[in-house]
């Protein structure tokens, strides 16, 4: 059986207590859970946004990376870590990177956030600058698991339908989406737009989001989802920090799309994403 989780977290500006956070959920679980999901910035939010750039690693060695291989070998799960700052080539911006790695501590996978939030929106914040301190990934990642065929995406990402296109158009069966959704924006359109995203790629979606106020006045909207192919919500939470699991049956996967065959029906060309 293929459990899945999704850790919703509050984070704050500090990687100890955000790793111990997430530790002490893990410890929580129920040992058949086999594939967790963090949320985007999950290792360092709410602090100021250059702060970030103080804690990003290396790709292939830090101390939070060696903290989630480690987490992953002891507790035998695998893992999309949500987002943390991994060192690009410019010294002033850092990728929002989301790896995936398997039971045995080994990274299978790395995606970087695609799409920047550079954004006004009507909340204490006002205006999001994503792009200010981050470096938007090159592409999409597919990654084969033990759970699925596995498509990542980040957060604003979920509002551009062309790479949940190209996912479906890849066979992904599972979309993961670590999220830190504005209060805002997620009471209006977080729920459709992950059930649009299960709805239109005939797949479930793990959709863990970062839920609370944050220490520097940031609020973040919750209620972190994961969907089935036919677009139904599973399951569900509130705010505060917190789990959720299900297991993922692909034969449902295959009865919808049996049924209702839109990769037969396209007429849309899909294409490869342009380069930034
Ligand atoms: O910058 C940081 O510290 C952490 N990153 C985030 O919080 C990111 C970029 S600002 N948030 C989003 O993408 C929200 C998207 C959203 O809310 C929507 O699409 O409506």
């Amino acid at each position: 059986m293929s459990i899945v989780t999704a850790l919703q977290m509050v984070s704050v500006p500090n990687v100890a207590d955000n790793l111990a956070m997430v530790e002490r959920q893990l410890a929580d679980l129920a040992r058949t859970t086999r594939l967790v999901v963090l949320p985007e910035c999950f290792a360092y939010f709410g602090g100021k946004d250059r702060e970030q750039l103080g804690v990003a690693e290396t790709f292939g060695s830090g101390p939070i990376q060696d903290a989630l291989k480690a987490l992953c070998k002891k507790y035998g799960v695998w893992m999309v870590t949500g987002t943390f700052p991994i060192l690009s080539g410019n010294p002033e911006r850092f990728g929002a990177a989301c790896l995936v790695i398997d039971d045995q501590g080994q990274v299978r996978a790395r995606y970087d956030k695609m799409h920047m939030f550079d954004v006004q929106v009507a909340d204490a914040t006002g205006t999001y600058l994503e792009s200010a301190t981050t470096v938007g990934g090159p592409g999409p990642a597919v990654i084969d698991t033990p759970f699925g065929r596995v498509g990542v995406a980040v957060c604003y990402d979920v509002r551009f339908a062309e790479l949940f296109a190209w996912y479906r158009q890849q066979q992904v069966n599972v979309l993961v989406l670590p999220a830190a959704f504005t209060a805002r924006t997620g009471e209006a359109h977080w729920e459709v737009l992950c059930r649009a995203r299960a709805i239109e790629g005939q797949c479930y979606l793990v959709a863990a989001n970062q839920g609370g106020v944050h220490a520097n006045g940031r609020e973040t909207w919750g209620h972190s989802m994961i969907v089935d192919p036919w677009g139904q919500v599973l399951e569900e939470l509130g705010l505060g920090e917190g789990s959720i699991s299900a297991s993922l049956d692909h034969k449902l996967t295959e009865a919808v799309r049996e049924r209702m065959p839109l990769d037969t029906h396209r007429r849309f060309a899909i294409v490869a994403p342009k380069e930034s």
